[in-house]
């Protein structure tokens, strides 16, 4: 049986190593506030995310990473530079085609994005599926609860659960309706190391078994190693683009980076 995320839209164009893109962003320029006060959160990110890939964000506070995710998830709009999910230019939608494109193709694990109060566990898991009008998928909906541990929590209310708990509804939340690419802030970051594993691998087995593409902002190397890809940003600019890191790799490089250092790639610091 072949499951493939996303099935119910147009793939992107394929790059030029013929894999099909996700998501992508050109030239993208966010800029905050004028004159002596101007931040350069992005100066000119260009960037594809391959379909069926785990692409982690890395980089020092401040560096851009929370910015190039709300722009890439439509979240937030650039001051310039295009953005793409799939083939749709986001710039081009009216509010009304933004939010539908946020409901149906994208898989959000943001703090910002907490459970509804009132609705249950499984209510909450299921709600952007029930809003679209499309029924999860039984088999598919059992693993993501099984796998991070949820089966005894399904009728609970938000208040009822712990903090790790609510981010593990939340992972299944964006995992159930397998949107075309899941995007993640700190997905981890309440997490003890088991939850935060369990909500990783099952990301990674998403990605690995569904062909699922996720991207995540995360400071933990450990969470990072996880990815097939890391990208590390620094001043709003891409500073290095690697695949295969150890979590030592990531850990040695972050701390390079964290040094004001922005040159070379992660085989190169030691
Ligand atoms: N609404 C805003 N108004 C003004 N400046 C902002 C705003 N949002 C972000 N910034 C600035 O833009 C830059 C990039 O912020 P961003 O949140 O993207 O960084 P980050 O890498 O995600 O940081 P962190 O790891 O601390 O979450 C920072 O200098 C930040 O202070």
């Amino acid at each position: 049986m072949s499951h493939t995320a996303g099935g119910h839209e147009p793939a992107g164009t394929p790059d030029s190593s013929g894999r099909q893109v996700a998501a992508s962003a050109e030239h993208l320029i966010k800029t905050y506030g004028k004159g002596e006060t101007t931040v350069h959160a992005l100066r000119e990110v260009t960037i594809d995310f391959a379909a069926g890939e785990f692409t982690a964000i890395m980089g020092p506070s401040g560096s851009g990473k929370s910015t190039l995710m709300h722009c890439l998830a439509g979240l937030d709009t650039a001051t310039s530079g295009t953005v793409r999910i799939g083939d749709t230019e986001l710039t081009r939608l009216s509010d009304k085609q933004m939010t539908r494109l946020r409901r149906d193709r994208v898989g959000f694990v943001f703090q910002a994005f907490n459970l509804v109060p009132t609705l249950t566990a499984r209510e909450n898991i299921t709600l952007p599926l029930d809003i679209a009008g499309r029924k999860p998928d039984k088999e598919w909906m059992a693993t993501v609860v099984g796998r991070l541990g949820l089966e005894d929590r399904l009728g609970h209310r938000p208040s009822e659960l712990s903090g790790g708990q609510v981010q593990r509804v939340a992972c299944a939340r964006a995992l159930v309706g397998r949107p075309e690419i899941i995007f993640g802030d700190e997905p981890t970051g309440n997490l003890d190391s088991r939850s935060s594993g369990e909500v990783l691998s099952i990301l990674r087995t998403s990605v690995d078994d569904l062909g699922q593409t996720v991207v995540i902002v995360t400071h933990d190397p450990r969470a990072a190693s996880y990815a097939d890809r890391v990208v590390f940003l620094a001043d709003g600019q891409i500073v290095s683009d690697q695949r295969g890191l150890s979590s030592d790799d990531i850990f040695e490089y972050m701390k390079h980076l964290d040094n004001g250092s922005h040159a070379g790639d992660p085989d190169q610091v030691g």
